[in-house]
């Protein structure tokens, strides 16, 4: 049996003639936290697009706990445990922090669950677990819509987690933050590993030495180098593609 949570075995995407994904293999391991980084185009969302059930791969298989899940739909895949962001339910405006996350809790225990009393002390637990993870205790009471744009997404990572995805993909979680916000993203991006596997994307390669994880640069739809961002960031032919200019003038 694999040790594995997700094996992505030899997958490639083909748009028209183009291959933007070309016998690619990559795995994740639970409760693993790993980043993906490559030059604008190099399939970093198509990947993830594929992982989901977004894209069909038109060769190749992607397997979660073992099994292929590649060719279901996407919302058994969700189903499954693999939640990308943007497919969580949105944050409402006009209700409170709190709110929001009691929602998201109610949401993944099922409406009924909520009439019993019980029941609802585990889901004031679960929310309370939930403001803490996130930094938002104090900001509990505040509308959604009063949130500074790192608090926002914060919340929104806050309500994917309710749904406790074995497999997080968080494609471009700081943009548009500041320095502190996004110092803030990593360490809570840290502590999510240990429970939940986590797959980054991100382009801001502070937030990436912050997240200190194994790096995966992807190039061309291929995985191009593996290792830490220190090791990577001293491979030549990573700055090349990297910054897509020769090596001397990288040098
Ligand atoms: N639906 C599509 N139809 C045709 N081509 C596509 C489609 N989606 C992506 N591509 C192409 O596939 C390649 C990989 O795109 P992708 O968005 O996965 O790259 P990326 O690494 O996420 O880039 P960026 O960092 O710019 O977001 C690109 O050349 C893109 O133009």
């Amino acid at each position: 049996m694999s040790p594995e949570l997700l094996e992505v075995r030899g997958v490639t995407v083909s748009f028209g003639g183009f291959k933007a994904l070309q016998d690619l293999s990559l795995s994740v391991q639970p409760g693993s936290l790993r980043v993906l980084i490559g030059p604008n185009g190099a399939g970093k969302s198509t990947l993830l697009d594929t992982i989901i059930g977004k894209v069909r791969p038109a060769a190749g298989e992607v397997y979660f706990r073992g099994e292929k899940i590649s060719g279901l739909p996407e919302h058994l895949i969700a189903r499954r445990g693999i939640c990308r962001k943007f497919q969580a339910p949105g944050v409402l405006d006009g209700l409170s922090v709190r709110d929001n996350l009691r929602l998201a809790v109610r949401a993944d225990k099922g409406v009924l669950a909520s009439f019993s009393p019980r029941r609802r002390q585990e889901e004031e637990a679960r929310t309370d677990e939930l403001l803490a993870l996130t930094g938002l205790g104090e900001r509990q009471d505040v509308m959604a819509s009063e949130l500074a744009h790192g608090e926002k997404q914060w919340l929104e990572i806050g309500m994917v987690v309710a749904g406790r995805p074995a497999l997080l993909l968080l494609d471009e979680p700081t943009a548009g933050m500041t320095a502190q916000e996004t110092a803030q993203t990593a360490e809570l991006i840290r502590s999510l590993a240990g429970k939940h596997a986590v797959l980054v994307i991100d382009h801001d390669m502070q937030f990436v030495e912050l997240l200190a994880a194994p790096v995966t640069v992807l190039h061309q739809g291929q995985v191009f180098r593996e290792g830490d961002l220190d090791h990577l960031r001293n491979d030549p032919d990573v700055m090349e593609i990297y910054l897509g200019r020769p090596r001397e003038a990288a040098d």
